[in-house]
């Protein structure tokens, strides 16, 4: 089995995109196939696989795979990504557009210069917070809010919201990097989780900045996660650490994302997407 590709990338968080508008793909096979793209030696090399097909409810629509292969319901970085093939492709003729995720529709547009998208803004929808609804298992309160969390017997607070996917936020006074490579392992799989959950260390720089670092679901350290930027603002204004209704810049460690939570409503994302390659990918499946 072969098929064209684009790997694009949004802050460092990289996919191999397939458009569904031109190739078709057997269904049975879309995790096999995830797990072998991402593979440095072995396939393309990527945090996962994302899809480009049509769609009856949006403009178009997309999926996401991440690297082990299961399926996330949304992915910010790739939204942008995915936005700026649809313009460059002419999938879509209209700088304002819409894209279909499994979690919701999202509306995209996209700032071109010389033909070229330049910078994608989307409106990611209303972050969810009811603790069932991330999933969180527990009935404290309603809401998890700086909520005591202790794992492997270091004491920390979660504050959990959902993009359409579910992130856990950890506020530290310094970023350290034993805090996502030995703690977000732990986290992502913990029971109180029982959708499993990407995992983000959050030190506050600013009330307009924050410095971010992400242990993500399926697929472990990123450079960036668009979702988890945005889980990350609404998190800091939930627990008053930042400004309200002002653009928050979250510094990843792929570059900086733009966010604003709307009057505790939209959640907006602004950012650069980058096209590095297309090819053909001949997989042994
Ligand atoms: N990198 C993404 C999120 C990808 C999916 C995530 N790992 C999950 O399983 O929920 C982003 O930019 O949002």
């Amino acid at each position: 089995m072969k098929f064209s590709f684009t790997k694009m990338h949004g802050l460092g968080n990289s996919y191999v995109y397939v458009d569904l508008f031109q190739e078709i793909m057997d269904e049975s096979k879309l995790s096999a196939i995830a797990r072998q793209v991402s593979s440095i030696n072995t396939g393309i090399g990527s945090d996962g696989l994302i899809l480009i097909q049509p769609s009856e409810q949006a403009d178009l629509g997309m999926r996401i795979f991440n690297k082990d292969g299961s399926e996330g319901q949304s992915c910010g970085n790739g939204l942008r990504c995915v936005a700026k093939y649809a313009y460059e492709q002419g999938i879509v003729q209209s700088k304002q557009f819409t894209i279909e995720t499994k979690a919701n529709i999202v509306d995209a547009k996209v700032a071109v210069e010389n033909s070229c998208v330049e910078l994608v803004t989307i409106n990611m929808g209303k972050p969810i917070l009811q603790r069932n609804l991330i999933p969180m298992v527990g009935a404290l309160t309603e809401q998890v809010i700086a909520e005591p969390f202790t794992v492997n017997g270091i004491q920390l607070n979660v504050t959990a919201v959902s993009m359409g996917n579910p992130h856990a936020i950890f506020f530290v006074d310094k970023l350290k990097e034993t805090d996502v490579l030995e703690i977000g392992p732990l986290i992502e799989k913990d029971d109180r989780f029982p959708d499993g959950v990407n995992v983000e260390f959050i030190e506050v720089v600013s009330p307009t900045e924050i410095n971010f670092s992400v242990w993500e679901r399926g697929s472990g350290v990123t450079q960036a996660c668009g979702t988890g930027a945005c889980a990350s603002v609404v998190a800091a204004i939930l627990t008053n650490q930042v400004s309200k209704n002002e653009e928050i810049t979250v510094h990843l460690p792929g570059g900086d994302l733009y966010i604003k939570w709307d009057n505790h409503d939209y959640v907006w994302m602004t950012g650069d997407a980058e096209t590095i390659a297309t090819g053909v990918y001949y997989a042994s499946i």
